[in-house]
C-alpha cells in the first residue's frame, strides 16, 4: 500500500488535521452538495425493509429494493438508546441477535496462539442464527437522487472514438493481505500478449482476440522517466496525503491520465522516456474529438476543465532544489534548479468497439474500509452492477500487526509499542460508542441509517486504523448496500499459501471473466511473480519477526472474535463466493486448523 501506489507519507500532526479537514468535508459535502453523506440518508429513507432470501435472484442495479416482499422472519424486537450514536438520531433497530448465552466455540483466531492460520472461524457465537438476516434488508441500487445523463464520464465520452479504460476489477480490502502478490500475479498473468497470443497491440483487437479479456494496467511514470504499473488509484476514497483523502479532488483526468499509444503495453516495449517525451504528454496531449468540457457537468463536478498551455491534471511538476556547491562549481554560481515532471496515473486509452477485451483493475486495498467509496463507485462508474470485487482476508491479528509494522518502518507511525497503539485505538472505539462497543452484534442488525452513522463516525477508512481496518463485516455491510453478493469473491491469504498459482489463476479468472491461458505457466516472469513463498513472507513483508506479544493477541482475539462470527454468518447468509475453499489443500489446511484448536 502507498509504496506501489505512490500515496504521500505525512507525519501525525498531517494526519491530524487531515482527518479533522475530512470530517468538515464530510459534514459540508453533504449539506452543500447534497453528496454522499446526503446519499446515505437518502438510501436509508427508502429502507423499505424489504427482506431478501439469499437465493432470490438479484434486483437489477437502478431497480432498488423494491421486489417481491417476502414475509418478514422472526423478529426480535430491541430498543437501543440514543446515545448509541452519540446523538439524537432516531434509533429503531427491527432486529436483534440474542446473544445472550451463546458459548463461543474455538475459533479461526481464538484461543489457539498467535500464530493461527486465517479462514473461516471453526465455531461461531452466531450459528444457528443465519435466519435473523432474512428480515435484514439490503436496499441495494436505491439512489434516489440519480440525476438525468450525461452522469458518468464514460457515458458523457460515449462519442470519443478513444476512451480510457475505466477500472472494473477491484481488490477493495485489505491492506496487508497480501495485495501486492496478487496483483504482481494477476496483472503479468492475464496479459493480452497470453490472452491474444500476440504481443503486438494492434492484434489485441476484437478481430484477433475475439471476446477474450485481459488486463492492462494503469501506470505512472516517475520523475526520472520511468513507466511503471501503478497498482492502487486512491482515486475514490481511502488514501490520505496533500490532497486530502483521496485523489478525486484533482478530477478524472487525474485518472485517466492522457491518451498515450497502446504499444506502451507491449511486452518489452521501452519502459523509459526522455524528459521531451514526458514533456509533450504533459502539455500537449489534448486531442481535438475528445469532449472534455462536457465532463464539467458530470456528477459531483469531479472534472477540471482542460486549458490551452497548462499542465494536465494528472503530471506534477516537482522542482529541484539546487544541491550545496560542490568542489569543481564555478566560483559563485550555485546550479540551477530543475523542473521535472511525473505522470501520476494514467490509464491506456482505446476505441471500445474495436477493443472489447480490454480490462483495468484498482487494487486500492482501503476502499471497502471507507464509508463512502461504495457510493462513489456507484456514482461515477457507468455500470456498476458489472463492477467485480475480490476481498482479500487475512487472520485480522496478522493483519493489523502488519500494517502497524508497516508504518512504523515509515515512520509515519509514532507509537513504536504495538500493545500502546492498540489500547489506543480500542479506547477511540470505545469512546466512540460504547453502545456497539459492547454489544457488536448491533452492527448487523442496526437499520442501515443508523448503521451508517456509525460508521461514518467511528471509522475512517484510513490506513493505521489497525484494529478498525480488521473488522471486515463493516465494509462488506456497507459495500452490499449498493452491490450484490455475485459482485465478491473472498480470498483469504493464508488460502493463497497453500495452492498452485494456476489454482489461484483459474479462481481469479472465473470470477472477473478475464480469460486464463495455461500457458503462462510456462513463462518464467510470470511464475516468479505467481509463487507464493512458502515461509508466510510475501511480497512487502513488514512484520516484525519478534511478532506481537500474548498480550497483545490475547486483547486482538477478544476484540475480533464476534466479527469474526459476523462475518461468517453475513457470507454464507447472503452466498458471498469464498475462492478454493474446497481445494484439498484449503480444506487440509483448516483441517489441521481445527485438531490444533481441539488440543489447546
Ligand atoms: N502469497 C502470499 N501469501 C501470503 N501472504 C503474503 C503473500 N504475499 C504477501 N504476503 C504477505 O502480505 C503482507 C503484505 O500485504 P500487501 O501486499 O497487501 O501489503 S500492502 O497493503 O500493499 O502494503 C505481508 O505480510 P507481513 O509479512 O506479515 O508483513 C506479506 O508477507
Amino acid at each position: 500500500m502507498g509504496g506501489a501506489g505512490g500515496m504521500p507519507r505525512c507525519d501525525a500532526g498531517t494526519t491530524a488535521t487531515l482527518i479533522v479537514f475530512f470530517l468538515i468535508g464530510l459534514f459540508a459535502g453533504g449539506r452543500l452538495r447534497g453528496g454522499a453523506v446526503e446519499t446515505i440518508a437518502l438510501t436509508a429513507a427508502v429502507d423499505d425493509g424489504t427482506p431478501r432470501a439469499p437465493s432470490a435472484p438479484p434486483a437489477a442495479a437502478g431497480q432498488g429494493a423494491a421486489g417481491a416482499r417476502d414475509a418478514p422472519g422472526p423478529v426480535v424486537a430491541a430498543r437501543v438508546p440514543a446515545s448509541v450514536l452519540g446523538g439524537d438520531v432516531p434509533i429503531e433497530p427491527k432486529f436483534s441477535f440474542v446473544t445472550a448465552g451463546a458459548t463461543p466455540a474455538p475459533r479461526g483466531t481464538g484461543g489457539a496462539g498467535v500464530d493461527d492460520d486465517g479462514g473461516a472461524p471453526a465455531g461461531n457465537r452466531f450459528a444457528g442464527l443465519e435466519k435473523e438476516l432474512e428480515v435484514l434488508p439490503l436496499p441495494r441500487g436505491v439512489l434516489p437522487h440519480e440525476p438525468a445523463p450525461p452522469t458518468t464520464t464514460a457515458q458523457v465520452l460515449a462519442n470519443a472514438s478513444l476512451q480510457p479504460v475505466l477500472p472494473t476489477v477491484f481488490v477493495p480490502c485489505c491492506a496487508k493481505t497480501g495485495t501486492t502478490f496478487l496483483w504482481g500475479c494477476t496483472s503479468q498473468a492475464f496479459r493480452p500478449n497470453f490472452v491474444c497470443g500476440s504481443n503486438k497491440a494492434s492484434e489485441w483487437t476484437r478481430q484477433h482476440c475475439a471476446d477474450r479479456r485481459y488486463v492492462l494496467p494503469g501506470y505512472r511514470i516517475s520523475p526520472s522517466g520511468c513507466r511503471a504499473e501503478r497498482k492502487e488509484f486512491f482515486f475514490w476514497g481511502g488514501g490520505k496525503g496533500e490532497d486530502g483523502m483521496h485523489f478525486r479532488h484533482r478530477g478524472v483526468r487525474w485518472l485517466t491520465g492522457m491518451p498515450t499509444p497502446l504499444y506502451y503495453w507491449q511486452r518489452n516495449a521501452r519502459a523509459c522516456h526522455a524528459p521531451s517525451d514526458v514533456h509533450r504528454l504533459c502539455y500537449d496531449d489534448l486531442p481535438a474529438d475528445i469532449a472534455f468540457e462536457n465532463i464539467r457537468r458530470a456528477r459531483n463536478q469531479i472534472e477540471m476543465v482542460p486549458a490551452d498551455g497548462r499542465i494536465h491534471p494528472a503530471c506534477r511538476k516537482l522542482r529541484l532544489k539546487s544541491r550545496p556547491p560542490a568542489l569543481g562549481d564555478p566560483p559563485g554560481r550555485l546550479p540551477a534548479e530543475r523542473i521535472q515532471l511525473e505522470v501520476e496515473c494514467a490509464l491506456p486509452w482505446l476505441n471500445p468497439r474495436a477493443y472489447p477485451g480490454a480490462v483495468n483493475m484498482d487494487f486500492t486495498p482501503n476502499h471497502m474500509s471507507d464509508p463512502l467509496t461504495p457510493l462513489r463507485l456507484w456514482d461515477h462508474l457507468p455500470r456498476p452492477r458489472e463492477l467485480k470485487f475480490v476481498v482479500t482476508l487475512r487472520n485480522p491479528l496478522k493483519r493489523a500487526y502488519s500494517e502497524w509494522s508497516m508504518f512504523v518502518k515509515w515512520n509515519w507511525e509514532r507509537v513504536k509499542h504495538f500493545g500502546q497503539r492498540l489500547d489506543l485505538e480500542v479506547a477511540k472505539l470505545r469512546a466512540c460508542n460504547g453502545t456497539i462497543f459492547r454489544n457488536p452484534s448491533l452492527i448487523l442488525t442496526l437499520p442501515h441509517k443508523a448503521f451508517s452513522a456509525y460508521h461514518a463516525k467511528c471509522f475512517t477508512g484510513q490506513a493505521m486504523e489497525y484494529v478498525r481496518n480488521s473488522m471486515y463485516i463493516i465494509g462488506f455491510r456497507n459495500m452490499m448496500r449498493l452491490f450484490h453478493a455475485d459482485q465478491f469473491l473472498v480470498i483469504w491469504t493464508e488460502d493463497m499459501q497453500v495452492v498452485s498459482a494456476a489454482d489461484l489463476l483459474k479462481a481469479f479468472a472465473d470470477f472477473t471473466g478475464l480469460t486464463f491461458n495455461p500457458a503462462v505457466l510456462d513463462d518464467r516472469v510470470t511464475m516468479s511473480r505467481c509463487r507464493t513463498s512458502k515461509n508466510g513472507r510475501g511480497p512487502n513483508h513488514q512484520s516484525f519477526d519478534k511478532g506481537m506479544s500474548q498480550r497483545d493477541a490475547a486483547v486482538l482475539r477478544e476484540i475480533f472474535a464476534p466479527f469474526e462470527d459476523m462475518l461468517e454468518v453475513w457470507l454464507k447468509h447472503y452466498g458471498v463466493r469464498v475462492a478454493l475453499k474446497d481445494h484439498p489443500n484449503v480444506v487440509a489446511r483448516r483441517a489441521r486448523l481445527r485438531s490444533r484448536q481441539v488440543r489447546q
